[in-house]
C-alpha cells in the first residue's frame, strides 16, 4: 500500500492508496470516538460499493446513509440543504464524522456539508473514481451556483483519504477517461518525464497495469502544490490548468452532459494552443492530440458552443481578475504561469479547435 502525507498549516493527513486501504479506515474509526457516522454516497456508487464499505466498518458503528443523485446533480443548493436536513434529523452533532463514498461530486458535496454543519465537523474521503484521486486531496469542497461551477465553497481538509483501488474496477470507460485527464494535467504542469511515460505507456485506458503508479504520482504532484499554497494565493492555481475553459464548457453544456475530464481535456488543448502562440511553448500539440484521440477523447469544442457565451462563463471563473479571464499557461512542460490572454488570441485559438 502507498501512503502519501498531505501537510498544510496546522494539519497533516494521510492518503492510503491500495487494496488494504479499507483496513486503515477501520483502524481510524476504531481509534477515534465519533458520536455518529454518516455515509454520503450517490445512487450509482451506493448500489455498487456501499455494502463493501459497511462490511469494513468497526462493529460498534451504526452509520446512517444519505444517498445523493449521481454526478454533478449532487452539487446543487437543494441537495446540499437535503443533506444537511438529513444530518440534523439523524442526530449528528459536532463530534460526528461524514464518510464521503463516491466520485468528485460526492466528495465535494460531503466536504461542503462537513465544513458548514455546526461550523465544521470531520469527514473522510473514500474516492471511488480515478477523477477523485485529484479532488479528494487538498480540501477544496464546493457546490455549483447556476452562474458557475464550484462558485460556493470553502477549504476544509478531510481527516484521511482512503483510496481503495478495487473500487475502480467497476468504472465505465468514459469515467476512466474523465479521471485520466487530471493525471495528464498533473504531468503537463509538473513533470515532462512523467508526461513522456504516459504518452508511451497509456495506449488503452481499459488496461493500464501501471495505473496505481500514475495515481500515486498525480497525488504526489497535488500534495506538493497544496503543501506550499493551501488556499490558492499563488501556485495552487496551476492545478487549474485547462479548467478556465473546462468549467465554462461544463456549465454551458449543462452539468453532466460533458464529464469534468472531457471538458478539462478540451480546456488543456485550448491552453496549450494559447501557450504556443503567447509564450512560444515548444510542444508537439498534434502528436498529443493524436494520442488522446486514440484513447477515445472527443475533445473538440462543440459547434453549438458560442465563443461569446463561453467568454461570459470564463469571466466569472474564480481566477478571473476584474472580469478578465485568467489562464494557466505553460512556458515549458512542467513550467506553468498564470496569464491573461488577449481576446483576439482567445477567439483565434477557440475557432481553430472547433
Ligand atoms: O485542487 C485544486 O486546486 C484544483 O484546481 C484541482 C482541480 O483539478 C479540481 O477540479 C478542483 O476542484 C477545481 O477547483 P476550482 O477552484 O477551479 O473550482
Amino acid at each position: 500500500m502507498q501512503i502519501i502525507d498531505i501537510k498544510v498549516p496546522g494539519k497533516k493527513y494521510p492518503a492510503f492508496v491500495g487494496e488494504n486501504a479499507l483496513q486503515e479506515l477501520r483502524a481510524i474509526l476504531s481509534e477515534r470516538t465519533y458520536s455518529k457516522i454518516m455515509i454520503v454516497t450517490d445512487e450509482t456508487v451506493g448500489k455498487l460499493h456501499l455494502q463493501t464499505l459497511l462490511n469494513s466498518l468497526p462493529e460498534s458503528t451504526s452509520p446512517v446513509v444519505y444517498s445523493a443523485p449521481s454526478g454533478e446533480k449532487a452539487k446543487t443548493f437543494s441537495v446540499y440543504e437535503k443533506c444537511l436536513s438529513f444530518a440534523i434529523e439523524a442526530g449528528l452533532d459536532r463530534k460526528a464524522c461524514i464518510l464521503a463514498l463516491g466520485g468528485g461530486a460526492v466528495g465535494d458535496l460531503s466536504g461542503f456539508v462537513a465544513a458548514t454543519f455546526m461550523r465544521g465537523i470531520h469527514y473522510i474521503q473514500i474516492p471511488t473514481t480515478i477523477l477523485a484521486h485529484d479532488s479528494a486531496v487538498g480540501g477544496k469542497v464546493a457546490i455549483n451556483h447556476p452562474l458557475g461551477k464550484n462558485l460556493v465553497g470553502v477549504f476544509h481538509h478531510p481527516e484521511a483519504v482512503i483510496y481503495y483501488t478495487p473500487f475502480l474496477s467497476t468504472l465505465p470507460p468514459r469515467q476512466i477517461r474523465s479521471g485520466f485527464a487530471e493525471v495528464v494535467k498533473e504531468a503537463l504542469i509538473a513533470d515532462p518525464l512523467f508526461l513522456k511515460q504516459l504518452m508511451k505507456e497509456a495506449v488503452d485506458l481499459t488496461s493500464m497495469p501501471n495505473l496505481p503508479f500514475y495515481l500515486k504520482k498525480g497525488m504526489e504532484v497535488k500534495a506538493a502544490v497544496v503543501q506550499e499554497d493551501e488556499k490558492e494565493m499563488g501556485i495552487r492555481a496551476f492545478l487549474n490548468f485547462g479548467h478556465t475553459l473546462g468549467h465554462a464548457l461544463e456549465a454551458n453544456a449543462g452539468y453532466g452532459v460533458l464529464t469534468h475530464g472531457e471538458a478539462v481535456m478540451t480546456g488543456m488543448i485550448f491552453a496549450l494552443s494559447i501557450s504556443r502562440k503567447q509564450l512560444g511553448l515548444q510542444f508537439p500539440l498534434d502528436e498529443f492530440i493524436q494520442w488522446i484521440e486514440k484513447l477515445g477523447y472527443e475533445w473538440r469544442i462543440p459547434k453549438e458552443a458560442g465563443f461569446e457565451e463561453l467568454l461570459q462563463w470564463m469571466k466569472r471563473d474564480k481566477k478571473a481578475i476584474a472580469q478578465k479571464p485568467m489562464f494557466v499557461l505553460l512556458k515549458e512542460i512542467g513550467k506553468p504561469v498564470m496569464e491573461e490572454a488577449d481576446e483576439k488570441l482567445l477567439r483565434e485559438c477557440f475557432y481553430q479547435l472547433m
